[in-house]
């Protein structure tokens, strides 16, 4: 029985990635140095799945930066500002084309979420007529340097539809052509691997989405003519995140030699499935969870296994992870200080890779012997301590519909803030970050190593706090933040003083490019101790007389950015997260502060894949803003802040978190997401990003004056605000510091003009 994996992480143990990166994005590589790392990193991995005894070695799933952007460049699809004629792609322009370029004022390609992922992807541009430029050249080289180990390599490939699915916006006639010069492309791929390889896994997760019968018809047509292509190897069709559901029969009728099957979001899709698989084609079993950290329960596992190798037979089955584990941290041998009992039920990818390998293998004493370990370690791990807290149960228990509801509707609470916080028209604020200097991370790192004492990285930090404020009321922003330097991360920072959360030391995940997060573990019930921000909020308050925000991460963000506990339902975690919100947005209140802010970047992310379970989620989830955020008075001002949101469709529900003020990203997209806050004539206020803070690029006063502009005919100007699309944390203050003046500017002039002529 063969046995593989979607995809291995690409950062390495020690995030070597992101330091190659960095090292030649500053200048102080070259290409060979970078392409050295990136061989180095591509034979550990395979070294790691032939360790693991994986029968199948998957090549093609690194990138230096993003696999779409890397499957792109195989195709010679470069966007012409960038001027690339011909030939494989250098890595300069590779990473221009993720990162835009600032000296010749380039802006980047979009980048955007991975379905319901915190990884972000780059957003093909195929407005163009494609001149396709085949690339095929490291592709081969990695095929030949796994068969060189003496090992079967399977290659992947992002397949054709989904690369024009994920695409920016096309017309119909444009989809149709740019499929059809796919296709002929892809079809050459298949030729130049003729016998090569066994297997190439075609992703097309696009099949974890709703898809219309013209998508379906369009995509069964594309499939069947590369399975009909008479050469090269078998292709294994993979969707993950979803189950395939209404998309099964186009799936089914497009002659796959091998179709994978996500068994841990998609378990619906498997009897359906068997009971119509044509008689030669192959299952891919994806068993082994790619998006969490915890075992398989392989009693479980084996169970389906043996299920269908029963009703298909052997030579049909192979064993997999569920989707890439490019969303799992690499090694837990790597995590000493983690509790032992809650370790033995954990798996990160190279654990994850031994446990599909032992699913492949058949019946033996040996086998059993692997399986009742198992068993015990999942045993140990449910016993380990804290998992129940009875006073936090009691409290979720009492929670009724008036905790979740504020006192007044908006337009008294408004009047309300009014008169106390007195405004301008169009206020100036920010996201809430302000960059995470080398120095600030340094410091943290002493500190948390020992080498710098508690009283001296406070007294540290509270000088970072005064000095981002004075920059801030210099710039002369109207509401001021207290720039976040104290957090290794928005969702890390309050795992770390929850709990019910443990953390690991090295456990990070690629979330864009060279940016890595380490998301915190959830393991029990959640509760706050202690108040997490009071302390330093004080301090920030302290240093101004202007208004200052104060910040706090939501309930649903923390949930989507962590590892969550399996032994629970999502939405009860998600309401243990709301109360500690909750209790800390009552403190800071308690304590003075008329503006908060709670930030839900992930909400849209998080929302499942398909309709049907959308509003289940969508009604948790706004409940949980409203348990954490609704407890305060009218005068009490609360933000909310989402990220990369296509808000079209859920509209309704982002009004049905009643926060008195939402920024929202919008510059990229020329602030056509308020098409949706017009028609919907969204009640609250708004800050519509005007400044793309993804970018290095400092934009000019008239591009934001007519993004304003812009804003200004879909929202009234007494509720829109002024603000960067988000936090400021990963520019630095060369970049950021010029942008914010150019926006201070601008808000100013458009209010000169306001006054000047007043709308009716
Ligand atoms: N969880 C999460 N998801 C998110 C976002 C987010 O902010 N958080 N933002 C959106 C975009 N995604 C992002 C993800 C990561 C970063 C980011 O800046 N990550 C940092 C790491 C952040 C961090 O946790 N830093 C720690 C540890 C930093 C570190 O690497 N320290 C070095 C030393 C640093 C030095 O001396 O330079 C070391 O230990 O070796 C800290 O500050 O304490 C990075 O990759 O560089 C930005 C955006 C969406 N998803
Ligand atoms: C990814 S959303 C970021 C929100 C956070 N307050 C920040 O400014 O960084
Ligand atoms: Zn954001």
């Amino acid at each position: 029985m063969f046995s593989h994996i979607l995809g291995f992480p690409r950062i390495g143990r020690n995030r070597e990635l992101k330091q190659a990166v960095e090292r030649f994005q500053r200048g102080k590589s070259d290409p060979a140095a970078l392409r050295q790392v990136a061989d180095d990193l591509k034979q550990q991995h395979w070294q790691d799945q032939i360790h693991a005894g994986l029968s199948l070695i998957t090549t093609g799933d690194f990138a230096l930066y993003d696999h779409v952007l890397d499957t792109l460049c195989l195709l010679g699809l470069v966007p012409k500002r960038f001027d690339h004629h011909k030939g494989p792609v250098p890595p300069a322009t590779y990473f221009r084309m993720a990162r835009g370029d600032r000296a010749r004022n380039i802006p980047a390609m979009e980048m955007t979420k991975w379905f319901d992922t915190n990884y972000h992807y780059i957003v093909p541009e195929l407005g163009e007529p494609p001149r396709l430029d085949l690339h095929l050249e490291p592709m081969l080289a990695d095929i030949n340097a796994v068969k060189a180990l003496g090992h079967t390599p399977k290659p992947v490939l992002l397949g054709p539809v989904s690369l024009v699915h994920l695409a920016k916006k096309l017309s119909p006639q444009q989809r149709q052509n740019r499929l059809d010069a796919l296709t002929e492309a892809y079809l050459a791929i298949l030729k130049a691997l003729g016998d090569l390889v066994p297997w190439l896994q075609l992703d097309e997760p696009v099949l974890a989405l709703d898809l219309d019968e013209a998508t379906r018809e369009t995509a069964r047509a594309v499939w069947r003519r590369l399975n009909q292509a008479g050469t090269g190897p078998n292709l294994l069709l993979a969707g993950y995140f979803a189950p395939y559901a209404d998309n099964r029969k186009t799936l089914l009728q497009a002659d796959f030699a091998g179709i994978h099957l996500d068994l841990v979001r998609g378990r619906d899709d498997l009897d359906p499935m068997l009971a119509a698989l044509p008689r030669e084609t192959t299952l891919s079993l994806g068993l082994v969870n790619g998006r969490n950290i915890w075992k398989t329960d392989l009693n479980d596992a084996f169970q389906v296994v043996d299920n269908v190798v029963a009703r298909v037979g052997e030579q049909r089955v192979m064993v997999a992870s569920s989707c890439s584990l490019l969303h799992a941290p690499i090694d837990l041998t790597a995590e000493t200080e983690l509790d032992k009992d809650l370790v033995a039920g954990m798996a990160f990818a190279v654990q994850k890779c031994a446990e599909v390998a032992l699913l492949a293998h058949p019946a033996s004493p040996e086998r059993d012997r692997m399986v009742a370990k198992n068993q015990e370690d999942l045993t140990r791990r449910r016993k380990a301590g804290q998992v129940v807290n009875p006073e936090i149960r009691r409290r979720l228990e009492q929670v009724t519909e008036t905790d979740l509801t504020r006192h007044s509707p908006f337009p008294k609470r408004k009047r309300a803030q009014a008169a106390g916080l007195n405004l301008p028209l169009l206020p100036t604020t920010t996201i809430g970050s302000f960059p995470q200097t080398k120095k600030i991370r340094a410091k943290r790192r002493a500190f948390k190593a020992g080498k710098c004492s508690a009283g001296e990285y406070r007294a540290f930090l509270e000088e970072e706090i005064r000095a981002t404020i004075q920059r801030q009321e210099e710039l002369g922003l109207d509401v001021l933040v207290h720039g976040e330097s104290e957090r290794n991360d928005m969702v890390e920072y309050f795992g770390e003083q929850l709990d019910g959360f443990c953390f690991t030391q090295n456990g990070w995940v690629q979330s864009y490019g060279n940016r890595c997060v380490k998301p915190p573990i959830i393991f029990g019930d959640v509760a706050r101790p202690n108040p997490m921000t009071v302390g330093w909020m004080n301090f920030a308050r302290s240093c101004t007389n202007k208004p200052i925000k104060a910040m706090l991460t939501g309930p649903v963000t923390l949930l989507c950015w962590s590892f969550v506990r399996e032994d629970l339902p999502r939405e009860t975690v998600c309401r243990q997260l709301a109360l500690a919100v909750r209790d800390e947005v009552a403190d800071l209140e308690r304590a003075g502060f008329p503006m908060i802010q709670i930030d839900e970047a992930a909400l849209r992310e998080g929302m499942p894949l398909r309709r049907v379970d959308q509003n289940i989620y969508l009604a948790w989830a706004v409940d949980a803003f409203r348990l954490a955020s609704a407890g305060v008075a009218d005068q009490t001002q609360i933000h909310t802040h989402m990220c990369y949101s296509a808000f079209n469709e859920i509209i309704e529900w982002i009004a049905k978190l009643d926060a008195d003020v939402i920024s929202i990203e919008c510059s990229r997209g020329g602030m056509k997401l308020l098409n949706a806050f017009a028609d919907f004539a969204y009640p609250n206020d708004v800050g519509p990003g005007v400044y793309d803070i993804h970018s290095p690029r400092v934009p000019d006063l008239a591009e934001i004056v007519r993004l304003l502009q812009a804003a200004l005919q879909h929202i009234p100007a007494e509720q829109l605000w002024v603000n960067p699309d988000c936090g400021l944390k990963t520019r630095n203050w060369d970049e950021c510091t010029p942008a914010l003046e150019q926006m201070v500017q601008a808000a100013r002039q458009v209010r000169l003009h306001l006054s000047a002529h007043p709308v009716a």
